[in-house]
């Protein structure tokens, strides 16, 4: 089995851009397959319900291109799938599986549904009900009530208005507003039961209106789909961050200091699942809204409070909730979640079996989960996932309380966000800054004690000077800032087992001369070169941590590093050094104009705009001048042993 480690983290604070969201990204996809016209759907997300979704459209004819970023073409079949028979697996994606038992029942042809095996567990009965009211051919080929499924063509009816329970599934609702208007008929669906996650039917009635398709509907008791309507493409269609994914790092920043901000969803958002922001904000988090983005801080306390929270309207994003709970300063109470039963897995059991892990007394009901924290969090706990993407996302949380966590089968986030552990990391992730002049020897420490530590490491030196080798090789002149950022934003670089790629070319002592050299320092001080390689950068982070050394980590890159270090020694020592190693390569050297050229060096990136090198206030200083390579590293393991990495 494959487990991630996660390390004690500290604080979180940083930047997400959040992958498209699930629930928008299915739902066009099959609005655009099913309308007239072709749609271009950008940022979809990339995970495996989106794809299971699209191989399932490609195998019922729909045309469905990459066109590289996360963008789509989708040839729409105005209604008609071409393809008449097919076998479809839908994996464990509720948001393809039961939209599309809807669309293709009434298609008149022959289709077969199936998934994974908790899929053929996942009820779809009262869908499967609602449809044969209307005269749909659609057979349960394993256990009555739930997938596999036939489908076959069948005679459909609208006499009377379609009697749908609503208490298990908002999805079944969902899949029969897209399919209906297929139908040309005027439809009407009557709920017979409270309707749950009533917000996923507002996505669902925005998207069908986009698409040129209005409802008209009385509360949530009945909807009325007029007759004669039709799908049309609108062209050109984004989509936007995924909101539920979005709760992890919201309740990251509010756990573990902040602020971290989501990009992708905010004010605007069609989701019902920022919400959780607001029940964030009731437990004391400080929460700051924009158009396009939202922002977590932790109460000035450091102690979010406790919770009694109806939580039906974003079950999703609830589970995180559940977690932030070891974090609250009393008993949180989750109600109304029954649906969390019959999804990826058993959620409320799985979540009581796991935060009893962490060492929290947990009582759960057939429909509520009521966590109490213990004072603190037990360490090490192996927390396992039950395939389940949500399990593994909102536990990771736990290693915040300061203790190492393992996540059990961490792939299983692949269902809706593959990166997830990365863009964790990148705001979690401890990081240890080493910045200092030329010849330092703080490269030879900072990978010494990323060696030592398990870190990786990020010579970010490397990164400028092979955009100098490129900027040459290519014939850009190294003051030209705009060609050198291109090149720059756009690096084909590399570091495989020790060395340094550009393409497929081994350039590890081709940056090292002492002409790229130069060109790296003038280069570096351009500031769109800086900002094109600052995101680059940053992606070093990850998980259990990292060692960056450079001129404006501590600065710049990493402001909020858990260790500083500023790695000095006198010119004169850092002359000689760099004479010894020239010689002991066998290449000529001049103890003179390598002091000269050392000092103009000093002096250009002392004096340079932007992030100029100098010790930052927090940082602490090392001078190598009378010290060996190991005492060196000895002293930079010690800074780093007090801040307890
Ligand atoms: O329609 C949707 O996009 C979804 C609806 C919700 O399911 P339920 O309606 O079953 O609660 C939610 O949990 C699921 O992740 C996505
Ligand atoms: C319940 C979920 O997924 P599905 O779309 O498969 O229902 C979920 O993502 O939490």
């Amino acid at each position: 089995m494959d487990s991630l480690h996660l390390p004690p983290l500290r604080e979180a604070s940083g930047n997400v851009r959040l992958p498209g969201s699930k629930s928008i990204s299915n739902r066009m996809l099959l609005l655009a397959a099913l309308a007239e016209g072709s749609t271009e759907i950008r940022d979809l997300l990339d995970s495996d319900d989106t794809r299971v979704m699209l191989a399932a459209l490609g195998k019922v004819g729909v045309g469905v291109t990459a066109l590289g970023c996360n963008a789509w073409r989708v040839e729409g079949c105005d209604g008609v799938f071409p393809v008449k028979d097919a076998d479809l697996f839908m994996g464990n994606a509720g948001t393809a599986i039961r939209p599309l038992t809807a669309a293709l029942a009434l298609s008149g042809g022959h289709y077969r549904l199936s998934g994974v095996p908790r899929m053929h567990e996942r009820p779809i009965g009262d869908l499967v009900d609602g449809l044969r009211q209307i005269g749909a051919d659609i057979r349960y080929t394993g256990k009555p009530g739930f997938p596999p499924l036939a489908i076959h063509p069948a005679h459909v009816k609208l006499a009377t208005p379609i009697r749908l329970r609503g208490d298990v599934s908002s999805q079944f609702l969902t899949a029969l507003l897209m399919a209906l208007p297929l139908t040309g008929a005027e439809a009407v669906i009557e709920m017979t039961t409270e309707l749950i996650s009533k917000p996923y039917i507002e996505i669902t009635l925005n998207l069908m209106a986009r698409f040129g398709v209005k409802v008209q509907r009385e509360g949530w008791q009945r909807f009325t789909i007029p007759a004669a309507q039709r799908y049309r493409s609108p062209g050109v269609l984004h989509v936007e961050g995924d909101a539920s994914a979005a709760s992890y790092f919201l309740a990251a920043g509010a756990i573990g200091g902040g602020p971290v901000r989501v990009e992708g969803v905010g004010r605007d958002s069609i989701q019902g699942d920022v919400r959780f922001a607001d029940a964030l904000k009731a437990m004391g988090a400080h929460i700051a809204w924009g158009g396009q983005h939202i922002e977590a801080r932790a109460p000035e306390s450091g102690k979010l409070k406790a919770f009694d929270l109806d939580l039906n309207h974003i079950p999703d994003a609830a589970m995180t909730l559940a977690v932030a709970a070891l974090f609250a300063d009393g008993r949180c109470v989750l109600r109304n979640i029954a649906s969390w039963r019959v999804k990826e897995t058993d959620r409320i059991a799985a979540m009581a079996t796991e935060l009893r892990k962490l060492g929290a007394s947990v009582e759960e009901g057939t429909d509520y989960i009521a966590v109490s924290p213990a004072p603190t969090l037990v360490s090490n706990a192996a927390i396992d996932t039950y395939d389940d993407h949500r399990m593994a996302m909102c536990f990771a949380l736990a290693a915040l309380g300061g203790v190492p966590v393992t996540i059990n089968d961490p792939y299983c986030v692949n269902k809706t966000f593959p990166d997830y552990f990365d863009a964790l990391a990148e705001i979690t992730a401890p990081v240890i800054a080493i910045d200092g002049p030329s010849a330092s020897g703080k490269g030879t420490v900072a990978e010494r004690v990323a060696a030592a530590l398990g870190y990786h490491y990020l010579d970010s030196g490397s990164l400028y000077r092979l955009t100098a080798l490129a900027a040459v090789r290519a014939g850009v002149a190294l003051d030209d800032e705009v060609g050198v950022a291109e090149l720059a934003a756009g690096l084909p670089a590399s570091f495989v087992g020790g060395r340094i790629l550009l393409s497929d070319d081994d350039v590890t002592d081709a940056i090292r001369t002492e002409e790229i050299s130069a060109g790296a320092s003038k280069v570096a001080a351009l500031p769109t070169v800086r900002a094109a390689l600052l995101a680059r950068q940053r992606a070093y982070r990850r998980f259990p941590g990292l060692v960056a050394d450079g001129r404006d980590m501590a600065s710049v890159v990493f402001p909020d590093a858990a260790a500083k270090v500023f790695l000095t020694a006198s010119a004169e020592a850092r002359a000689e050094r760099r004479y010894k190693q020239l010689i002991a390569k066998g290449m000529p050297a001049n103890m003179h104009a390598l002091l000269q050229d050392l000092q103009e060096r000093d002096a250009r990136d002392a004096q340079r705009s932007v992030a100029p090198l100098k010790q930052c206030d927090d940082a602490v200083l090392v001078d190598t001048t009378p010290l060996g390579i190991d005492e060196a590293v000895a002293a930079v393991m010690a800074i780093v042993k007090r801040q307890s990495l």
